[in-house]
């Protein structure tokens, strides 16, 4: 199992564009103050949940065509369902968008049987400074490619982060797959 799988140019630069105007149809929720997380100092970001936008059924599909493909060349993990919906969050310089290190696999019904988790980085990598989403699959950290459109996977309970962004704003497009437990 190689533990990070990148697949260049996942999604269009024109369809990144799309992806963040459907998020950016409604105000974006605090992810300070969202689904139990209540802490800025471990994730500063703006977040919105594609399943609430009307339009964005063929982002779904190519997620799921993504992930299949990874799935097959790369992990070929036990997964039975998207049991979420597509996150984009956005990392603005104004507060130092971050994320600290931690693992997506959680306690609750949903978090702990994640098992794969997709990033595309939906901004061009070179407008915007700091924003690195950094990967720990063991004692070396890897730096996701930044290339507009790019999407990296990643065992859900691999140690990853977002370090703060300094300048412009970088948004990601996040989805989790799940399945029983690892056993
Ligand atoms: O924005 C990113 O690059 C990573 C997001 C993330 O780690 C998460 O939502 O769990
Ligand atoms: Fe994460």
């Amino acid at each position: 199992m190689l533990s990070v799988y990148t697949l260049p140019e996942a999604f269009s630069p024109a369809e990144c564009d799309a992806i963040i105007l459907l998020a950016r149809e409604e105000k974006l929720a605090d992810a300070g103050l969202v689904r139990n997380r209540s802490d800025h100092n471990l994730r500063r970001a703006d977040l919105a949940w594609l399943d609430e936008r009307a339009g964005g059924g063929w982002i779904m599909e190519r997620i799921m065509k993504l992930v299949a493909e990874a799935n097959r060349e790369c992990f070929d993990f036990a997964l039975t369902e998207f049991g979420e919906s597509p996150q984009v969050a956005r990392y603005g310089a104004e507060r130092e968008g971050h994320f600290t290190w931690h693992s997506d696999i959680g306690e609750g019904a949903l978090a702990s049987r994640r098992k794969l988790t997709m990033v595309v980085q939906l901004s061009d990598g070179n407008d915007y400074e700091g924003g690195m989403l950094e990967l720990q699959p063991d004692a070396n950290i890897r730096q996701a490619d930044r290339a507009k459109g790019s999407a990296v996977l990643f065992p859900s309970f691999v140690l990853h982060r977002v370090t703060p962004v300094t300048a412009g704003e970088r948004y990601s497009l996040s989805t989790w797959v799940h399945g029983q437990a690892f056993r």
